[in-house]
């Protein structure tokens, strides 16, 4: 099987032993992953297992202890990577007070996208009809969606989704999954993070975490193959059965790190209680309180 960490070309998002410490304890603690190209991978894992916190890494806006992550071939959260890489958080924060259409034309003239990208993001994100409402008007999946098409704007080439179908119903759960298809189809990369096990069949690769490592990355087929089950919800009890992680993936002149080896002292910049790094790489783009479309 392929270990796409360790496919230097083609990848899109490289981590490299990743430590990272919140509230002065180990969340992530050696993690290496890779996220290829112009594909869909699934970040699944239970509530707690460090999904959010590796989200954030990549997105630039997680002070890490130490490790690396290079996003399209440059280190994460560096500048030029603003207008090419957007995340979509789990809270929406999209103004309540202003209209879908204001919302995208603040956040399209802050980025600096082309005008017409507004109405672009609209159609794709089937938007069309409530477009002059208030967003404090809309159900959370239509603010969801008025999350998702500020990231969109400016074709940003990696697209960092933490949990974008939570709370939304079946019809447009596939709706929006045919959606980020398509944007994979177009060449975008998507990182997508879900609890929920039957959404990993749409990704081209799954990333399967607990505990803040990683239990298996691999395709949905290979996982299968590798835990002799039907579906990823076993396999995801069968590795931890097996007492993982052991990755089938992993090649032997990549050794995975020892669990608790290395751990390293937390860094004098690290903000006391989590290791937030300060807004400011990009519009409104607070960590963990800014508009969801994060750059
Ligand atoms: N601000 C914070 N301060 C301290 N610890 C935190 C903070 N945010 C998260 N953590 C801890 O970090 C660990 C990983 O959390 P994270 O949010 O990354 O997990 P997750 O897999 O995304 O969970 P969920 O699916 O519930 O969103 C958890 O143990 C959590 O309690």
């Amino acid at each position: 099987m392929m270990n796409s960490a360790d496919a230097a070309t083609g990848a899109a998002v490289i981590v490299d032993d990743l430590h990272v410490k919140r509230g002065g304890t180990a969340v992530l603690d050696g993690l290496s992953l890779a996220v290829p190209s112009g594909a869909i991978v699934g970040l699944l894992g239970p509530s707690g297992s460090g999904k959010t916190t590796l989200m954030r890494s990549i997105v630039g806006v997680q002070v890490v202890a130490s490790g690396s992550i290079e996003v399209l071939g440059l280190p994460a959260g560096s500048a030029p990577l603003r207008t090419r890489v957007a995340y979509v958080t789990q809270q929406a924060s999209v103004y309540d007070d202003l209209t879908v259409r204001q919302n995208l034309a603040y956040f399209r003239r802050v980025l600096g996208a082309p005008a017409s990208d507004v109405d672009r993001v609209i159609e794709r994100t089937d938007l069309g009809t409530v477009v002059d409402r208030l967003v404090g008007s809309l159900s959370g999946g239509q603010r969801g969606r008025v999350s998702l098409a500020a990231a969109l704007l400016g074709e940003p080439e990696v697209l960092v989704l933490d949990e974008p179908t939570v709370g939304l119903d079946p019809v447009l759960r596939v709706q929006l999954w045919e959606l980020f298809r398509s944007l994979a189809d177009d060449g975008a990369t998507l990182l997508v993070s879900s609890h929920v096990m039957d959404e990993a069949k749409r990704c081209d690769r799954l990333l399967l975490m607990r505990d803040g490592e990683l239990l298996a990355d691999d395709t949905v087929e290979g996982l299968l193959a590798f835990t002799g089950t039907d579906d990823v919800e076993t396999a995801f009890l069968r590795l931890i059965e097996r007492g993982a992680p052991d990755l089938p993936s992993r090649e032997p002149d990549r050794p995975r790190r020892a669990r608790h080896a290395a751990e390293p002292e937390e860094p004098e910049h690290l903000d006391a209680a989590d290791g937030e790094v300060s807004p400011g790489t990009s519009p409104g783009t607070s960590a963990e309180s800014g508009p969801e479309a994060t750059r």
